[in-house]
Formats: C-alpha cells, structure tokens, sequence
C-alpha cells in the first residue's frame, strides 16, 4: 500500500524563547496533524502559555520555527503574522474574552467580519455554528446576560466560525464548575471531531487532559515527553 505524506497543521522545530536572560522555551520541538487535540500540560511557570502565544503568533521566537499550515511564521511581519493567525487560528481563554457591549451572535460574527467575508454567508455561517454550541435562543443577549458555561460557548463557536485549522485553548474550563466544564470539553472534542480542526489545549485539569489523544509535557521550557 502507498503511504501518502499528510503535512501536519502545526509543526514546532527547536523554538527558543527568552525573557530576559531566562531560556523560557528550551528547543521546543512537535508536531500536530490534522483533527488531533493536544493537552499541554506541565507544572506552573514550565512555559505553556509563552508557547501558545507563540503558537498563534502574539510573541515572536528568538530561535527555531513555527509552520502553519505550511507557511513558516519566522519570517512574516506584524500584518502578514495577523492576517494568518485571524485566518487560521481560533482562541479559547479561561476568561471567554467576549466583546461586551456586542451580542453572543454578533460576537460570533466578528473573526467573519475581519476576514471580509460578505454579509449573507456571515448570517448563515453564524446561525449554523450558534445552532452547533445549542445558542440559537440567547443570539440577542449580551456576555453579561449570560452564564458562564454559555460564554464559553460563545467563545467556541467564535473560534471556530472562520474554519480554521488550529484552535489554541488556553484553561478553557477553568472558571467553570465541573458540570459545565464536561459540557465545554465535550463540546470541544465533538466539534473539533466534526470540522477537522486541530486543538492545542494548555490545562492543569486531568478532564480536560483526557479529551486529548496525546499529552506534551513541559518542564522549565523542554518537552519531557509526547513531543
Ligand atoms: N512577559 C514576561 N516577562 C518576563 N517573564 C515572563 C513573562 N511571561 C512569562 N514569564 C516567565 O516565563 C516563565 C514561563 O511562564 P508561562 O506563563 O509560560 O508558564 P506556564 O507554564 O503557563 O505557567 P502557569 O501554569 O502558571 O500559567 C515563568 O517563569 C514566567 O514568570
């Protein structure tokens, strides 16, 4: 049988980071394939949130690469680094992070909006994602009105209405109570299972953990192991 090379989504090769004289990512090296969800895992201050940063762009490396889809972000300036973390990249914070003067739908709406996609597709893309996170009822409704558990989903379906190929999900349940933490996670893997989309996830939380199908662990900035 022929085997057929699938470019991974995301390939890290030997990213170093420093803040000041610390060597915050150490030879960071993995790769992640399409539709795969990756826990980043690892103790307090072992460098996961400098990686994700890194990983969608917001902090630049010092040493190494990071490809995307294929297109190396080592030598992209501010626009073109913008342009493809808005085009291919969706984020998910413990805080959801929603607009909060705009409504859940209009917040869904706005990574559509900055791509310039025309205004009928963006109504329908919008209906289609509220109607997958189970929202289509509280569109109107302002981040204020709603609860926790359902700004997250907000959040998920903002993430992931643009198709990208890569969500980067920093504690995504950890300002939930259990229950409504299953329900994000299990979300999460079913959507992420239905568009194809890779899923790197930083957690403490052994749940979250396990709706990965593999762990890299760091240690003061080295990947320990799962690399
Ligand atoms: N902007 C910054 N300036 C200086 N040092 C920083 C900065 N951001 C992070 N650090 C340091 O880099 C190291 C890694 O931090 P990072 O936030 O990536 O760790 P983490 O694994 O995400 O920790 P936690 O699990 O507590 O969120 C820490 O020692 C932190 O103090």
């Amino acid at each position: 049988m022929a085997l057929v090379a699938i470019e991974p989504v995301l390939q890290v090769a030997s990213v170093v980071k420093h803040y000041g004289t610390r060597r915050v990512l150490d030879a960071v090296s993995f790769s992640v394939a399409a539709g795969e969800r990756v826990a980043l895992t690892g103790p307090s201050g072992s460098g996961k949130t400098t990686l994700l940063n890194c990983l969608g762009g917001v902090d630049r490396l010092d040493e190494g690469d990071i490809t995307l889809h294929g297109r190396s972000i080592a030598n992209l300036d501010g626009n073109e680094l913008a342009r493809l973390r808005r085009e291919r990249v969706g984020t998910v914070f413990q805080f959801f992070h929603l607009l909060p003067t705009l409504t859940a739908a209009e917040n869904v709406e706005l990574p559509l909006q900055l791509l310039g996609v025309a205004a009928e597709e963006r109504a329908a893309r919008v209906k289609d994602f509220l109607q997958r996170v189970g929202l289509v009822a509280r569109a109107e409704a302002l981040p204020s009105q709603l609860s926790g558990g359902e700004q997250q989903r907000v959040a998920i379906a903002r993430a992931l209405v643009h198709r990208p190929d890569l969500i980067l999900a920093d504690e995504p349940t950890g300002n939930l109570d259990s229950a409504n933490g299953a329900n994000i996670l299990t979300l999460l893997r079913e959507l992420t299972d239905e568009t194809k989309t890779a899923l790197v996830l930083v957690t403490h939380s052994e749940e979250a953990a396990a709706i990965c199908h593999r762990r890299i662990h760091l240690r003061d900035g080295r990947v320990v192991n799962g690399g």
